[in-house]
């Protein structure tokens, strides 16, 4: 069957599919995974989607590990990391070790961090400072609670975030590609990924509508333009996450703005994951 071409690689985008594992998973059950994960997809799979695992700290040598021996077209990265580089940080995990190990991304500003850990807009933009000065691809999270939806002002709400954790950004910074790779090649995109991710769908198998996500999406990229220029804005890739399942994939990366997504719960089975990857290889 013929492969369509989505809007996202009409524009030159790679879809980007991201499991993001949250704090599931020992580095055993980490290794078994990924190779079921690199043993089901085919290889013009990984070529037309980039597919990347987020594990947990204590998994990422032993995905490092079976990724570089195996040779397996898997990216992988971490979900989050300290905003310091060294020091008496009990506890965090600096930009230099995650790059030592060839992460090529790291989740930033996730709404977990943000909620549970009390990370504010200015945590967020260190974070996302921090990634870049290790040449990691960071995967800043935005999205707005329910309260906010219910009110009607969520795409001012995300713009706010977006500002505020870009600050003082320059436009080379979005369009350079993260120097941290190793992980299972570069994608086509940007030095930035953004993720729309709605508060209110996530966990909670209340997914976002395709327009939804189209909205928030082209509104961030919208406002990339401005702040960045049209060209750095066209190379971002922007993904949805909330209750991603491979039953609503083709309804939510049919959006033009949307190249992917953020997926959680979903990504720990192996078969379901596969099929939301193989929906955005066959850009259907
Ligand atoms: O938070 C998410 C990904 O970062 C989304 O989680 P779920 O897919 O489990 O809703």
């Amino acid at each position: 069957m013929a492969r369509k071409t989505t809007p996202a690689r009409r524009e030159g985008r790679r879809p980007l599919i991201a499991g993001n594992w949250k704090m599931n998973l020992t580095h055993l059950e980490a290794i078994g995974l990924v190779q079921k994960l690199a043993f089901s997809l085919k290889e013009p799979e990984l070529e037309a989607a980039e597919v990347v695992v987020l594990p947990p700290f204590t998994a990422l040598r032993s995905v490092q590990t079976l990724v570089t021996g195996d040779k397996l077209e898997v990216g992988y990265g971490a979900q989050d990391l300290s905003a310091h580089d060294s020091g008496a940080y009990t506890g965090e995990v600096s930009g230099a070790m995650l790059a030592a190990l060839a992460c090529r991304y790291v989740v930033v500003g996730h709404s977990e961090r943000r909620a549970l850990h009390g990370e504010d807009d200015a945590v967020v933009a260190s974070k996302v400072q921090a990634a870049l000065r290790h040449g990691l691809v960071p995967i800043l999270c935005v999205g707005e609670g329910l309260d906010v939806r219910r009110a009607g002002t969520h795409v001012s709400h995300c713009t706010t975030q977006l500002d505020a954790a870009l600050e003082g950004l320059t436009a080379e910074q979005l369009l350079a590609p993260g120097d941290g790779a190793g992980s299972g090649g570069a994608g086509s995109g940007g030095g930035v990924v953004i993720a729309y991710e709605p508060v209110w769908a996530i966990g909670t198998g209340e997914v976002a509508t395709p327009e939804d996500a189209q909205e928030v999406c082209g509104a961030i990229r919208s406002r990339l333009a401005e702040r960045f220029g049209p060209e750095a804005a066209a190379v971002v890739r922007i993904l949805y996450g909330g209750s991603v399942k491979a039953a609503n994939t083709v309804g939510i990366l049919a959006g033009p703005d949307v190249d992917g997504a953020l997926v959680g719960g979903a990504s720990l089975d192996a078969d379901e994951f596969v099929q939301i990857c193989r929906t955005a290889a066959d850009g259907s």
